[in-house]
């Protein structure tokens, strides 16, 4: 039966391209994820499997993060214009690029914004916050006697574009990691958090302030900690919940690492140290994940191993 080839495009989508632009201390984020599509002078490849038409996927994959390099992302629109018309102008047998891109928005910690405000932190340089509410949870349990109150929150997803190491690990024969003192620390926190009240009315916590104060505290260690693992970041956030909240007795953590490997540009002549700012590739699985109870001395873990059980 006779057919021809209809319409078709073809390129590398949901390269996730992230750039930190370095302005001394303060700290820009462009965090896209970049999908190509390209068409034109492609029906050898479809009828004959003649590649001499075809720019790899691979290839408009590598120009997405050199050009990020290159060029810088001052927003998605120029950046997108640069791509489309570089693979149109640059090939012949390509006569149509379509960009598109989807931007995620960060926010300082401690900025002027909705989700830090409450905060209170003086505006820092290299922390941020995904915009968008986190969701906050809650569980209480009663038994006829006695209450039991767990609160916490997840998706409160934060960065730090620098200020986070990771080495001294174990390296056997199947360990590849490279030692790292300059890398992104990213993670969407997911935790709960168990109260001491179990049904005084006279002493009844202010559950909204014991909330706000609670993430003021994790926030603010993310913030401070100068991080040689995700692990320690964590303990930090939960002793510094226990030492400043006296109605929380113990917080657990759950929280992948969201991996940003800093790209490989040396092919493309093109250095890519984090120190001037560099672009990294976010990874979305699979991905380290990182849990642990923070307790009270002396008293009993309660909040479950496994949280997606709550
Ligand atoms: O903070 C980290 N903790 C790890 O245990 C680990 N393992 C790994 O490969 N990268 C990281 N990062």
């Amino acid at each position: 039966m006779p057919t021809i080839l209809g319409q078709n495009q073809y390129g590398k989508a949901e390269n996730r391209v992230v750039k930190i632009t370095r302005d001394g201390d303060t700290h820009h984020i462009k965090d896209l994820n970049v999908s190509v599509a390209l068409s034109g002078d492609l029906d050898d490849v479809h009828y004959n499997g003649s590649n001499a038409n075809c720019l790899p996927t691979d290839t408009t994959k590598n120009t997405c993060f050199a050009f990020a390099k290159e060029y810088g992302i001052d927003s998605a629109e120029q950046y997108g214009i640069h791509l489309a018309r570089h693979f149109v102008d640059s090939q012949p047998s390509i006569h149509r690029a379509r960009i598109r891109i989807e931007e995620y928005a960060w926010e300082r910690i401690g900025g002027s914004d909705s989700n830090s405000k409450f905060i209170g932190a003086d505006e820092v340089k290299h922390s941020f916050v995904r915009k968008g509410q986190e969701t906050r949870l809650a569980q209480i349990t009663y038994d006829g006697e006695k209450f039991e109150v767990l609160s916490g929150l997840k998706d409160l997803t934060v960065m730090n574009s620098t200020n986070s190491e990771f080495w001294g690990y174990i390296k056997d024969k199947y360990t590849t990691l490279q030692e790292d003192y300059d890398r992104i620390l990213a993670t969407s926190l997911s935790t709960w958090w168990r109260h001491n009240w179990t049904g005084d009315e006279q002493r009844m916590p202010s559950w909204e302030r014991s909330y706000e104060q609670a993430k003021k505290h994790i926030l603010h260690a993310f913030v401070e900690t100068y991080s040689l693992s995700l692990q320690q970041t964590l303990y930090q956030m939960g002793s510094r919940v226990i030492n400043n909240r006296s109605e929380i007795d113990e917080i657990r953590f759950s929280a992948p690492n969201k991996h940003h490997f800093r790209q490989d540009l040396t092919p493309f002549g093109l250095d890519n140290e984090a120190k001037d700012g560099a672009v990294y590739y976010a990874a979305d699985r699979p991905y380290g994940l990182i849990e642990a109870t923070i307790l009270r001395d002396g008293v009993e873990p309660k909040i479950p191993v496994d949280m997606t059980n709550l």
